[in-house]
């Protein structure tokens, strides 16, 4: 039985990467988005992810960058996942010849902020990506903490599914339980402060995962 992998996003320090990687977690994400508190440049990126153990995945996240941009971090990262929460095409998604995350910025409705189509539309757009991960509608581009209706996601999409969106360790197990995603992101969930990670939020957060994956393998 495959176990729910575990992305982390928006980490700044150092301290919180060490904690990250003793949770077992599969990947950790940087921000790349200027306007985002979590930002950090292409050399700070590159620094923490020189911290990284083997068979931990880098994921750079951007929202409708530039070529030179992306460029940027992958002289640094060359090895990253891209993962973008804008509007970028399929094919400016996929230029880079890196594997590549596109999120969806679910609504109310269904219906994906941006794109006037429903989520199985979207991800069949989107299908030269490795997955595609599910975030809230919100006033920005994401990580605002916020969650959506998991019933909207648990229909069968033409990708692999990274459920995210203001999951925390009091909720993950329940989307689990919606969406059986490939795999779970959060940041907000995990914060004392925007990008500042609190250490016992991590911990907790990768315990309920881990306890929602033992209860499935055991029903
Ligand atoms: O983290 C950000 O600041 C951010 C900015 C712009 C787009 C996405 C962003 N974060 C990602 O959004 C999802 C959900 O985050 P949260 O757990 O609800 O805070 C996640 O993939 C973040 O990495």
């Amino acid at each position: 039985m495959i176990r729910t992998r575990i992305k982390y996003c928006g980490l700044t320090r150092e301290d919180d990467l060490a904690v990250a990687i003793d949770c077992g977690v599969d990947a950790i994400g940087f921000v790349a988005y200027a306007r985002s508190p979590r930002f950090v440049g292409a050399a700070r990126a590159a620094e923490l992810a020189e911290l990284l153990p083997p068979f931990v995945t880098p994921v750079v996240l951007f929202v409708n960058p530039t070529r030179d941009e992306v460029a940027a971090y992958l002289d640094l990262i060359p090895g990253a996942t891209l993962q973008f929460h804008g509007d970028e095409t399929p094919a400016e998604c996929g230029q880079f010849g890196n594997p590549w995350i596109k999120a969806a910025r679910v609504a109310a409705d269904g219906r994906v902020a941006g794109a006037d189509c429903d989520l199985a539309s979207y991800a069949a757009r989107y299908v030269g990506a490795r997955a595609i991960l599910l975030d809230a509608h919100s006033d920005g581009f994401g990580g605002a903490g916020k969650t959506f209706d998991w019933r909207l996601a648990s229909g069968p999409l033409a990708l692999p599914v990274v459920l995210s969106g203001g999951l925390d360790a009091s909720n993950v197990g329940a989307g689990m339980a919606a969406v059986t995603p490939l795999a779970v992101d959060v940041s907000s969930g995990i914060e004392r402060s925007r990008g500042i990670k609190d250490a016992d939020k991590m911990r907790s957060f990768a315990a309920a995962v881990r306890a929602a994956d033992d209860a499935r393998h055991r029903a």
